[in-house]
């Protein structure tokens, strides 16, 4: 499916499964917990995958949540997307975070937490200059297009209470 070769892979506990895609096109596969562990709400926890993986310079590791986890619990991952960097040939980690208010979330070893992308990636350079060029965009960001749900809330409310 891919050009790119096998991606070499080390199992540091050997009880964990080589990680899988659930369908063949999918694009992650799914990575486990080595843990048992209680996230209570709000709060974070690392998380070993007992995985190790040596990914092709021009490649990077991208570690996603589940949707089904986030939907059901909560659950995410609090540096998503999470970044494997060609190099690093250490144990895949996963900052888990239980984004929900009231309920922890138990997290059990050998569970499917999180999701492993792997996408090439362009070594870029960056050169120093004195001024950019022109865009229609220019500097404006951060909203400058409109069009924000949080606003449109806002104006439907009767005047005295959008104070
Ligand atoms: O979700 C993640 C994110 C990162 N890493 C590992 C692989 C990655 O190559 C390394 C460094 O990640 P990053 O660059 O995001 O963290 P940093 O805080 O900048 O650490 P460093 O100074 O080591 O680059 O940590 C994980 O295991 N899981
Ligand atoms: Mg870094």
């Amino acid at each position: 499916m891919s050009d790119l070769p096998a991606i070499e892979l080390l199992r540091l506990d050997p009880e964990i499964p080589v990680p899988q895609r659930a369908h063949e096109s999918d694009a992650g596969v799914d990575l486990c917990s080595t843990v048992d562990v209680t996230i209570e709400p709000g709060e974070r926890v690392l998380v070993g995958t007992g995985i190790a993986v040596a990914l092709p310079v021009g490649t990077v590791g991208l570690i996603h949540p589940r949707s089904g986890l986030a939907a059901k619990s909560g659950l995410s991952v609090v540096n998503t997307p999470g970044t494997i960097d060609a190099g690093y040939r250490g144990e895949i980690k996963v900052c888990l975070i239980n984004h929900d208010l009231r309920t922890p979330i138990d997290i059990r070893r050998g569970d499917r937490i999180a999701q492993l992308l792997v996408q090439r990636i362009e070594l870029v350079s960056f050169v120093e200059v004195e001024s950019l060029d022109d865009t229609s965009r220019g500097t404006g960001g951060h909203g400058s297009s409109g069009g924000h749900a949080i606003l449109h809330a806002v104006s439907a409310l009767p005047e005295e209470e959008a104070q």
